[in-house]
Order: structure tokens, then C-alpha cells, then sequence
């Protein structure tokens, strides 16, 4: 019997039953009467076309799609992003406990950590522990560790001498030390590394647009992952800083759960490992399997280090383009820090009006976190913006249609700090939803408000920076969640000050 004719059967069916779901999402879904482009109503394949076959950059182009559509828009069958920045505080907020979207969040091999988990009732009881150990008070505790590190920041400048310091690795070096000495005890040390050139750094870097695909194919994802790691950094040499780091901390793992008298080696107390390897710290009495721990390691990694690396780089550059900003930041803190030798703490940073008007506008221009944040609503359903939205729709927005809402902020493509001093900048604050808001907000926040303070006050009390003609106009991005920057990096001349 010739085969011909089950083919055609099975082609005719499939092509059948493709055109009656497209039909059915596009007019008689729950969904229909939101506006957006018709195939993305039909398929999510839309997205997928966006972010892996056009490489573009999703947030980019949702910019583009809520001009056409207005504030609302249908981004996939099943899912709709706002630009209001109102509906951003009504998804995220404290008594909103909605699952985070799965395709998102469990395509970065993290799915059992504090940020990989899906529910609240997952995550809560492992932020609880850790929430503890970044505490404000936890953070001040461990200040010295963190100054530290901007310390040798600093002593990382000094040895670049004349040449120009590629700003864009140097600050991320930074934040990674930061990261695995406070979180692991055990700091890569990226600062020595010539030119900042950290392999960790490139490979973290490498490996913002492979998550981008892991979302659309868990086969693939999980041939990656669960391969080998001689393997993978043979199938992909650009992450093999990252495999090798990834080994390093499962060692770690592995040796602290099986012995745990071996903490006591660490150089200090705070580590991720002093809270989860106590079983009386987990509410079913159990240390968490070496996997969970090793997943939890890497969430800290990518949460902790790209962000405030992306934070401290592309606020210099907004400082470095304006010099009335960068003289007056600079003037304040010589006033307030007149004596070289005698570094003032976190807390009297703190009270510099015009310091902290810097790192929030820092904050609010940078893509910290760049893509939107999905979220599913519960079974009821619920209202946002004034529409009913139907139980199981998955609503997100990303904090740049925050931050860019002219309505919220006066030029809002303009880095002007004094927005956030005097009686207006408060008021403001309500909208600065880098760390984003709810039960699922950052974890590390006041670690990162504290690498901030340090960094920027001794970057810039220290040095005199003289951008080098070699970096970029403008910064460009694309959302890889992550911001992957495209073009020349941010380089700049760093003259030690005498006084
Ligand atoms: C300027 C720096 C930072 C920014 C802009 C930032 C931003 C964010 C955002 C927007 C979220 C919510 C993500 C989501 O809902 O998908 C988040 C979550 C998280 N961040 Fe940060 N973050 C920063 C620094 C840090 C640091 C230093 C750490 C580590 C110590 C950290 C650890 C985490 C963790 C573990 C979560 C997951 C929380 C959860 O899902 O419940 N972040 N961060």
C-alpha cells in the first residue's frame, strides 16, 4: 500500500486543526477583543520569532507594538504586557501572591531556587532563610566585606595606569567578587584579571542569548545543561568560564553538605551555605539536596552580579555625558569625604542629597532587569487597568514602561538626578521599581543598594574620568531578560586624584 496517501491524510488533518485553533484564538478566545498583532493571538511562535530567529530585542519591540495598539496588548495567545505604569503596581504587589510564568522562569536551570520556584508557597520558605542573611542589618554587618571589594576596584585602576579601563567589565568584576565572597566565601577574584577580562565575566555575557532559546525548547535546554561538562565546553566554548565556575561551586557544595565542619573554614559567616546547610533552619527539618543548593548558588550569581554591574556602568555613562552632573557629584563628595584616608560608611553616604539622587537615576535609566516580569492570574480572574482579565492569562510588564512613562517623569529619556531632590523626588520613589515590589521583589536589594553607595562614592571621590573616544554614542541593548549590550563598551581614562 503506497504510503502517499496517510501523508497527505495526516498533513491535511494537521493543517486543518492548526487553521481551527488559530481561528478560535483569534475570535473566540477570552482574550479576542485585546488588541495586538493578529499572529501573535495565534501562536507564540511570535515571540519565539522575536527573541531566536529575528534576534531583536523584545522590549524594544513592544514599544513599538503598544504605539500602534495603545496600553493594552495581546503579546501571545494567552498572554497581554501593559504600559500603564499604574497596572505594574497592581500585579506587583504585597497581597498579589500569583505563580511566576513557567516557560520564563524555568529556563534557566534554576528551578528549584528562591527565584526559579514557580509559586509563593514554593519560594517562601527558602526566602524566609535567606531573607534574613540580606537583611539591612545583615548587610551593614558585612559592609567591610563589600568595601573590600570596591577597594580593589580602585587598586584594579591604579594598575591600568595610563591605558583606558574597559568600565563595562570592570564594574561587573566588581559585583561578581562581591557576589561569591559574601554568598560562597570563595571570591573568583575577576578584579585581577588583565584588562578585567574575567573568563566568568565573557561567559556569563555569552550566555544571556542561550537562555533566550532555552525558552523555547526545554530538549534543548536540557541537552546543555545535563551534558557533561567536559562536553559542553567543547559544544559551546564561549560558556566555559561559566561551566568552570558552575563545577567549582557544586565542589563546594558537595564537600560543605558532606562535611559540614568545613564552614568554619570560610572567611566569614554570611554565606548562603551558614543558613542552608542548618536543617533546623528548613521547616521539614532536611538540608536541601546538593542539586536545589547548587541551583540556588547560580540564581545568586546571575541575580546578583549583572545587575548591579549593568547598574554602575550605565548610570557612569549617563554622569560621564553630562559634566555639570559629574562635577556636582563629585564636588559633594569631597565636601563630605575630605579626608582621603578616612572613607566615611554606607549610612553617612546615605544622607548625600545628591549621591543618592545619582544612584536612583541610575537605577531608573538602567535596564537593570529588563524584560517583562509574567505573571499568572489566578483562577478568579482579577482587574487591571479597568479590564477584566480572565483567570490563567499570563499579565507582565517590564519596569522600562515604568521608568519611560512621560506621564510619571518629566523627559523621561533624560538623566537628570534633581528629579528625585526636593519635595517632588518622595513622591517619586512609588515609581522606582527596579527591584520590582510584591512577595517575589529582589532578594538582594540591600546588597545591591550597598555596592552602589560604595562603588559610586569611591569611583568617583578617587578618580578623575576622562571618557575614552573609543566608547559608544549611546548605549544599546537587547532584552535577554538581562540586558545584552551590543557595540563598543563604556572606556574611560582613571586619573588617581592627589587629594
Ligand atoms: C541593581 C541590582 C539589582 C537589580 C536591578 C535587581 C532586580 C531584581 C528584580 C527585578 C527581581 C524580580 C525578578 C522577577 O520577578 O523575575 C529580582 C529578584 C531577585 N534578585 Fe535581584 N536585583 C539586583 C541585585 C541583586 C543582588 C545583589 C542579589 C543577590 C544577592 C539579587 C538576588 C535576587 C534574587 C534571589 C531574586 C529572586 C527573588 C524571588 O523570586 O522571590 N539581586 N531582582
Amino acid at each position: 500500500m503506497s504510503v502517499f496517501g496517510p501523508v497527505v491524510a495526516a498533513l491535511v488533518a494537521c493543517t486543518t486543526w492548526f487553521i481551527f485553533r488559530g481561528i478560535t484564538r483569534l475570535y473566540f478566545h477570552p482574550l479576542s477583543a485585546f488588541p495586538g498583532p493578529p499572529i501573535a493571538a495565534v501562536t507564540g511562535l511570535y515571540k519565539a520569532y522575536i527573541d531566536v530567529v529575528a534576534q531583536s530585542s523584545f522590549v524594544h519591540n513592544l514599544e513599538r507594538l503598544h504605539a500602534i495598539y495603545g496600553d493594552v496588548v495581546r503579546v501571545g495567545p494567552n498572554e497581554l504586557h501593559f504600559a500603564n505604569p499604574e497596572v505594574c503596581q497592581e500585579i506587583c504587589n504585597a497581597p498579589n501572591r500569583w505563580d511566576k510564568e513557567e516557560s520564563l522562569y524555568h529556563s534557566f536551570g534554576e528551578d528549584r531556587s528562591s527565584f526559579g520556584s514557580l509559586t509563593y508557597a514554593e519560594a517562601k520558605p527558602r526566602k524566609d532563610i535567606l531573607t534574613r542573611l540580606f537583611s539591612k542589618k545583615a548587610i551593614r554587618d558585612a559592609e567591610h566585606l563589600v568595601q573590600e571589594k570596591v577597594l580593589g576596584l580602585c587598586d584594579s585602576f591604579l594598575r591600568t595606569g595610563e591605558r583606558s579601563v574597559d568600565l563595562f567589565y570592570a564594574f561587573r568584576c566588581m559585583s561578581i567578587d562581591v557576589i561569591t565572597y559574601i554568598c560562597f566565601g570563595h571570591s573568583v577574584n575577576a578584579l585581577e584579571s588583565p584588562g578585567h577580562e574575567a573568563p566568568i565575566i565573557l561567559a556569563m555575557d555569552a550566555s544571556l542569548p542561550v537562555f533566550v532559546r532555552f525558552k523555547y525548547s526545554s530538549l534543548y535546554k536540557n541537552m546543555i545543561i545535563k551534558c557533561p561538562p567536559n562536553i559542553s565546553k567543547v559544544v559551546s566554548p564561549a560558556t566555559k568560564g561559566l561551566v568552570n565556575l558552575q563545577v567549582a561551586i557544586k565542589e563546594q557544595v558537595v564537600d560543605l553538605k558532606n562535611n559540614p565542619e568545613h564552614l568554619k573554614t570560610l572567611p566569614h559567616n554570611t554565606t548562603i551555605w551558614n543558613e542552608l546547610l542548618k536543617p533546623e533552619v528548613h521547616p521539614d527539618g532536611r538540608v536541601p539536596d546538593i542539586g536545589s543548593l547548587f541551583e540556588e548558588s547560580q540564581a545568586f550569581l546571575f541575580g546578583g552580579a549583572d545587575t548591579t554591574g549593568t547598574t554602575l556602568m550605565h548610570g557612569t555613562f549617563c554622569v560621564l555625558e553630562d559634566p555639570e552632573v559629574y562635577h556636582r557629584l563629585k564636588a559633594e563628595l569631597q565636601q563630605a569625604w575630605p579626608d582621603l584616608e578616612d572613607a566615611p560608611s554606607q549610612s553617612t553616604l546615605e544622607t548625600l542629597p545628591y549621591l543618592s539622587a545619582v544612584i536612583r537615576e541610575s537605577l531608573r535609566m538602567s535596564p537593570g532587569v529588563a524584560s517583562p516580569l509574567p505573571r499568572v492570574v489566578p483562577a478568579s480572574g482579577t482587574k487591571l487597568g479597568g479590564n477584566f482579565i480572565p483567570g490563567g492569562t499570563v499579565v507582565e510588564m517590564s519596569s522600562h514602561f515604568v521608568h519611560r512613562s512621560a506621564d510619571t517623569f518629566e523627559n523621561p529619556n533624560e538623566f537628570k538626578p534633581d528629579r528625585w531632590m526636593g519635595p517632588g523626588g518622595k513622591d517619586l520613589e512609588k515609581w522606582l521599581v527596579s527591584f520590582s515590589r510584591g512577595p517575589r521583589s529582589c532578594l538582594g536589594l540591600n546588597l545591591a543598594w550597598a555596592e552602589l553607595y560604595l562603588t559610586f562614592a569611591h569611583v568617583y571621590r578617587k578618580f578623575d574620568i576622562e571618557v575614552d573616544p573609543s566608547s559608544p554614542k549611546e548605549l544599546r541593548w537587547r532584552d535577554c531578560f538581562l540586558p545584552e549590550y551590543l557595540g563598543p563598551h563604556l572606556k574611560a581614562k582613571m586619573t588617581p586624584v592627589k587629594a
